[in-house]
């Protein structure tokens, strides 16, 4: 029996900038993508008669395990791009909100071609062409690094290493609709003439990654609030916790994130959050965020 197993963590967007569109629709992003320390878990085991999905967790409900899924979307086809044989058993702990502006069903993806890609040995340009071909979210979840992401979401340039900031995540529990918020964006003006923004070599201090993030912002969030507009009340609730840098929407929303110097300030907030989180419905998560070795 083979039991391989991983996290998919929470892709962020700490900017988004919508730069372009594509004469095919998709608009042209420019994007500071990074991993939250919270993620679904995904394992697959072998033997199998043939690949499979079982879902458990928090949020699996309401999730299909059949064929449509992103785990075996991402299983099948890159399974028919190698020609590879042989079949998993997957397994899907759904620990992070579905359709939520972090890239769940994306990071499941990118992980289960992880996992594969190892045991096949799956040439890399493969694995990316696959990945492209799930979503423009994808690619940027297979590294699962802190990444400068352009393009539709498939240019990819690492950064250098964050400072060790705490992050802290509110998912008010309404799913908004990636397309339709793409859609409202235009009917907003659309896209708006800026200077690129350059980064420095490092980031060598919490102050002076959030002074580079305060001349950016997230274009899908005013539309964004238009769809869900207690989008808006999260990032007041979080914008008046202690000590709270930047409060913005990740994405195409509707979870929103603070950033803070420490972990230790992240877990504080939401521990000062709990009670109306818990009265509101809303899910949060707080603590460092995910730094791929
Ligand atoms: C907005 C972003 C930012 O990272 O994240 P999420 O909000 O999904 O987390 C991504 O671009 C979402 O990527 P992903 O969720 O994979 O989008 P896809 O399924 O490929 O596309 C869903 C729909 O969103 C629109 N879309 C998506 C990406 C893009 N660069 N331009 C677009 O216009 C298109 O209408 C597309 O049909
Ligand atoms: N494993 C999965 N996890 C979450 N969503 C999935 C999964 N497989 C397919 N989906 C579908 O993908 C869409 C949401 O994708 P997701 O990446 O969670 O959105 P977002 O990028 O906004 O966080 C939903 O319509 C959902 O039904």
């Amino acid at each position: 029996m083979r039991l391989l197993q991983d996290t998919a963590h929470a892709k962020i967007n700490l900017f988004l900038h919508v730069t372009g569109r594509r004469s095919d629709g998709y608009h042209l992003l420019d994007s500071l993508a990074v991993f939250a320390g919270v993620g679904d878990q995904v394992s697959m085991q072998a033997p199998a008669e043939e690949m499979s999905l079982v879902i458990t967790g928090h949020f699996g409900k309401g999730l299909d395990c059949n064929a449509d899924n992103l785990v075996l979307r991402a299983a099948n086809l890159l399974k028919d791009a190698t020609k590879s044989t042989g079949a998993w058993n997957f397994k899907l702990e759904k620990n992070l909100p579905v359709a939520s502006g972090i890239g769940g069903g994306s990071a499941d993806a990118a992980c289960a071609l992880r996992l594969l890609a190892t045991e096949w040995k799956s040439d890399p340009s493969i694995l990316y062409s696959v990945a492209e071909k799930l979503g423009a979210d994808v690619p940027v979840c297979i590294a699962q690094k802190a990444t400068r992401m352009q393009g539709i979401g498939e240019v990819l340039h690492t950064v250098p290493q964050l400072p060790d900031i705490g992050m802290l995540l509110i998912n008010p529990g309404v799913g908004v609709s990636t397309p339709a918020i793409f859609k409202s964006f235009a009917t907003l003006g659309g896209i708006r003439s800026r200077q690129e923004i350059t980064f420095p070599e490092k980031w060598e201090t919490a102050s002076s990654l959030f002074s580079t993030l305060r001349e950016t912002g997230n274009d899908l969030q005013a539309p964004a609030i238009l769809h869900a507009p207690i989008i808006q009340d999260v990032l007041n609730a979080i914008a008046l916790q202690q000590g709270c840098e930047i409060s913005r929407m990740s994405g195409s929303g509707a979870t929103c994130f603070g950033l803070f110097s420490t972990p230790a300030e992240a877990e504080s907030a939401q521990q000062s959050l709990s009670a109306q989180a818990a009265n509101l419905g809303w899910w949060t998560w707080a603590g460092p965020l995910h730094q791929s070795p």
